[in-house]
Formats: structure tokens, C-alpha cells, sequence
């Protein structure tokens, strides 16, 4: 599925006692389109992340994908939304450690349908394989490092097929070098597959890679900018 728009109108995202965390006007990401979201620390970049998987308090205004308005779906709606849909990459992976690599990758089988579990599991491994990811099976991840874990994630993210890959921080704790080499490869392999990629990050060259980077501040979309 390679085909969905994003379209976000009057957004306000709210917290607990319901102070305002975050309001966008309007924005559209067009399908594989790649964008970075910028702002200093506490403006609300995650909580935007999360307001466009259907996992933040909507208050008001619309965010859509597609056909499908988040603002207005049940919980479950949203949730089998991203499953067929949304592949995230969270701050801190989120890995079992205990797994190895191609297992952390397919966790999706846990909870996916049985039919979708072949594909799952291919996708998986060549997805870890594309992304130079080695011993897919011969060792858990404890001993990975922190770039080698965060393939894995993307992998992850990747494994199900989504339309929409949302990252937080993909580059966060890696040494330059090593940041630089997972952007190359984060930004091949969505290019590649046509998906749309929207990465929270304080990573400039994260955003130098991107076709549009948005700005938020003091929890508002204050604008954006687009590279050559
Ligand atoms: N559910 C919530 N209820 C109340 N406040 C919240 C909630 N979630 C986040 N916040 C607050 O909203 C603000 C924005 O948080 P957010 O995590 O979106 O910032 P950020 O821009 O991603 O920051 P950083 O770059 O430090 O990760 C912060 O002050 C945070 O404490």
C-alpha cells in the first residue's frame, strides 16, 4: 500500500488536565514524500508523531490518511490502522533483547493474522539484509550496538509493509559516522519502496536528507521549508 495522503486541518492536541501540547493549522505530505520535524526540546515534536498515528488526545481539528480520519475512529479502528499501515520507530527501539535479529524484526507475527506471516517474515530478513544488518539468527541482540539495534528497529518498522514509516529520533546516541551511513540507508530503502517517511529529529543532516523539514515550536507548526 503506497498511496496514502496525509492531511491534517485545525489540529489540537491536548494532555492531561487539558492543556494544549500542540496545534497544527494545516499540513499534506504527499504519499512518499520524506519530511523532518524540527524544534527545540519540549516544543512537541513527538506528541506530533503521535497525533499522526491515532495515539495522542485529539481535541479538535482532523488528521487524515487516505481515506481514513483518525480523529474519528475508535481506538480499535486506529489501532488496525497502523497495523496495516504505520511502522514506527520508537526513541529507545523498544527490542527484546533476548530475541535475535530477524525475530525482533517479525515480532509482528505475534499479533498479525496467520496469513501474514510468511511475507512478515521475508520482508523482515531481507529488509535487515538491505539495511547490512549480519547474524540475523546466530546471536541475540544484547551484544548488538546501538546503530546495529537501531536497523533492527527500522526493520521492525518496515517488516509489515507500511505506507507510512514514523521515526522518532532515528539518529539519537549514534556516533557521526555511524548516523550518517543509517541515514543514507534509511533514506535509500524508503525511497526505493515509495513510502513516506516523517522522522522527528534534532539531526541536521537527518533533515538535509529530507524533501521538506517542518518547524515546530512552543507546541505550534510555526512553518516549514523545503530543500532543493
Ligand atoms: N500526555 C501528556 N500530558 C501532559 N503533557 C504532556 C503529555 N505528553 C507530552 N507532554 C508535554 O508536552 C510537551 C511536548 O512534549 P514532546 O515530547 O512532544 O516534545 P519534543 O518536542 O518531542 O521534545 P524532545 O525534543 O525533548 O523529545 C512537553 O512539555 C511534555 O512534557
Amino acid at each position: 500500500m503506497n498511496s496514502l495522503e496525509l492531511s491534517v486541518q485545525d489540529l489540537l492536541v491536548s494532555g492531561e488536565r487539558g492543556r494544549t501540547l500542540l496545534t497544527v493549522e494545516q499540513l499534506v505530505v504527499h504519499p512518499g514524500e520524506t519530511v523532518g520535524i524540527r524544534g527545540p526540546s519540549g516544543a512537541g515534536k513527538s506528541t506530533m508523531l503521535y497525533a499522526l498515528a491515532g495515539l495522542a488526545n485529539v481535541a479538535q481539528g482532523q488528521v487524515r490518511w487516505g481515506d481514513a480520519e483518525l480523529s474519528t475512529m475508535g481506538e480499535e479502528a486506529r489501532a488496525r490502522f497502523r497495523r496495516s499501515s504505520v511502522g514506527m520507530v520508537f526513541q529507545d527501539f523498544l527490542l527484546f533483547e533476548e530475541l535475535d535479529a530477524v525475530s525482533n524484526a517479525a515480532i509482528a507475527t505475534g499479533y498479525l493474522h496467520g496469513s501474514r506471516h510468511a511475507a512478515l517474515l521475508e520482508r523482515a530478513q531481507s529488509t535487515l539484509q538491505k539495511l547490512n544488518v549480519k547474524d540475523l539468527t546466530q546471536r541475540t541482540i544484547a551484544s548488538f550496538s546501538g546503530g546495529e539495534r537501531q536497523r533492527v528497529a527500522i526493520a521492525r518498522a518496515l517488516a509489515h509493509d507500511p505506507a507510512v514509516i514514523l521515526a522518532d529520533e532515528p539518529t539519537a546516541s549514534l556516533d557521526r559516522k555511524v548516523a550518517d551511513q543509517l541515514i543514507d540507508d534509511l533514506v535509500a530503502l524508503v525511497r526505493q519502496e515509495k513510502k513516506t517517511l516523517i522522522a522527528v529529529s534534532h539531526d541536521h543532516h537527518l533533515h538535509e536528507r529530507m524533501d521538506r523539514i517542518i518547524d515546530i515550536e512552543d507546541g505550534r507548526m510555526v512553518g516549514e521549508v523545503r530543500n532543493d
